[in-house]
């Protein structure tokens, strides 16, 4: 084994996690990525992978709670990677019931002599011992409810200031919560190669258990197994995705044969879904700004067998000075957003978000919403939609596009489940990770007026 391999996996699945830890916090590299790479990298088993997700992102997960638990035992500065050892190894004491705790602590001792020194082990030892001798801090002391909720779910106070004042305490105290919990794997299924009950025999037929959605009938859940790794999806007949990401190409509704356009479309999750809803008849402009993501694109497009789209490194900023005004039938602007909705996933956001990010990505959104516009038809639809849960970003922006653009209106959403059109207002729906156990995902439609396509 080489050196670098060696200081990532040497079997352990403790120092695994420790390093994956290190270099989210140092690197600003995202938990879901580096997790994904050190697992195809180094081949790690099913048993290990699925212990090693567990432990890193449930240490991410709790980081808040966990520093507010060690603060009482820790004198002094420690080492970085020192802190994250003992976040990790309390992580596991207080939420991985099937270790026994004198284990999390026995390894965390190991670990910390092979990176550092016996001192260090020795000081890990104490403070992890006194902490299963005395408990932890109770959150009760903590006066102020919306720093207990923040310290309890650990969310930036930030972060719950601004939900509690858009959403109301309740509905806040249920996302943090919510979000804490890991999502559950969803695929959908190309229709346009396979049916649900297809693909829920092959998947069966691999050992994988499946239900079909009671939510999307094109969504499939998966209790068991790795999608990537089925036959099912090696020829194509589905794709990860979650469930919520399904609601913008149901809303948009194209028709087979229309023109479409999809302004924001790597890696081309919703592309490839609105061109299933077409049956592949028609024609589908894929952009994005960046263009090496463009290839993902027709990665996905490729291994699900659909040929109707093309795609085009474009700024949606500029778009309609490229694209011919009034072409087309349909646009989609799935906009680059603050991803709050999606933090069961990528644990890491909640610490790198800050408030001023939020602030500069209406402008952005607007900017591609008014290029779409110049090239929607009369009559056409847009559909604006974003992975977050805020609502000076998500209704803020749909009032400014609105009173800027008096040739749109909203719409009213009609092709979705029941259960979610009773949770729409003024053609914009806000789906929260709590409401159906998806990410949490904002939608709004809009009609160009005019005659009707
Ligand atoms: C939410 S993601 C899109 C996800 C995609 N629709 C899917 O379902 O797979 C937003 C995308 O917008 C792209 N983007 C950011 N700024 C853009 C711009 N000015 N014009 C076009 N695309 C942009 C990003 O590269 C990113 O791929």
């Amino acid at each position: 084994m080489s050196k670098k391999k060696q200081q990532i996996w040497n079997g352990n699945v403790r120092d695994a996690a420790l390093s994956i830890l290190l270099a989210v916090d140092k690197n600003q590299a995202y938990s879901n990525l580096l997790l994904h790479q050190t697992i195809e990298k180094y081949k790690i088993d099913a048993k290990d992978r699925s212990l090693l997700t567990e432990m890193t992102y449930g240490t991410l997960q709790h980081k808040l709670t966990l520093d507010y638990y060690l603060e009482p035992f820790i004198r002094g500065k420690v080492d970085l990677w020192v802190r994250w050892l003992l976040r990790l190894s309390l992580y596991q004491m207080e939420y991985l019931t099937r270790i026994p705790a004198h284990a999390a602590v026995n390894e965390a001792v190991e670990i910390a002599k092979r990176r550092g020194h016996q001192g260090i082990a020795s000081m890990v030892n104490g403070i992890l011992r006194s902490i299963l001798r005395q408990g932890v801090p109770s959150t009760a002391a903590i006066q102020n409810p919306v720093e207990r909720l923040s310290v309890e779910t650990s969310h930036p106070q930030w972060l719950v200031e601004r939900w509690v004042e858009s959403y109301g305490f309740e509905e806040t105290a249920a996302m943090l919560h919510e979000n804490n919990i890991p999502p559950v794997q969803t695929v959908r299924v190309n229709t346009t190669r396979a049916t649900v009950e297809e693909v829920l025999a092959s998947l069966e037929a691999e050992g994988v258990k499946a239900q079909q959605s009671d939510m999307m009938p094109e969504c499939i859940h998966l209790t068991n197994g790795t999608a990537a790794r089925t036959t099912a999806f090696k020829k194509g007949l589905i794709t990860i995705q979650d469930e919520s990401s399904m609601l913008p190409a149901n809303v948009l509704n194209a028709q087979p044969g229309m023109k479409v356009l999809d302004m924001c479309a790597a890696p081309g999750g919703k592309t490839t879904h609105i061109a299933e809803k077409m049956a592949n008849e028609g024609s589908i402009l894929a952009m994005d700004l960046h263009p090496h993501k463009l290839d993902l694109i027709d990665e996905n497009t490729a291994r699900l067998g659909l040929d109707i789209v093309q795609t085009a490194p474009v700024d949606g900023r500029k778009a309609a000075e490229f694209l011919a005004k009034e072409s087309y039938d349909a646009v989609l602007v799935d906009a680059p957003c603050s991803g709050l909705g999606v933090m069961r996933r990528k644990p890491d956001i909640k610490y790198t978000k800050r408030e001023e990010d939020l602030e500069s990505l209406q402008t952005i959104q607007l900017a591609i919403l008014d290029n779409a516009v110049q090239v929607l038809k009369p009559g056409g639809r847009l559909v604006y939609s974003t992975c977050t849960v805020d609502k000076r970003e998500n209704e803020g922006t749909v009032e400014a596009f609105v009173s800027a653009h008096p040739e749109m209106e909203r719409e009213e959403i009609t092709n979705l489940p029941e259960k979610l059109l009773a949770k729409q207002n003024n053609g914009m729906l806000q789906v929260f990770p709590q409401d159906f156990g998806s990410d949490g995902f904002f939608v709004a439609s809009f009609r160009k007026k005019g005659e009707t396509i």
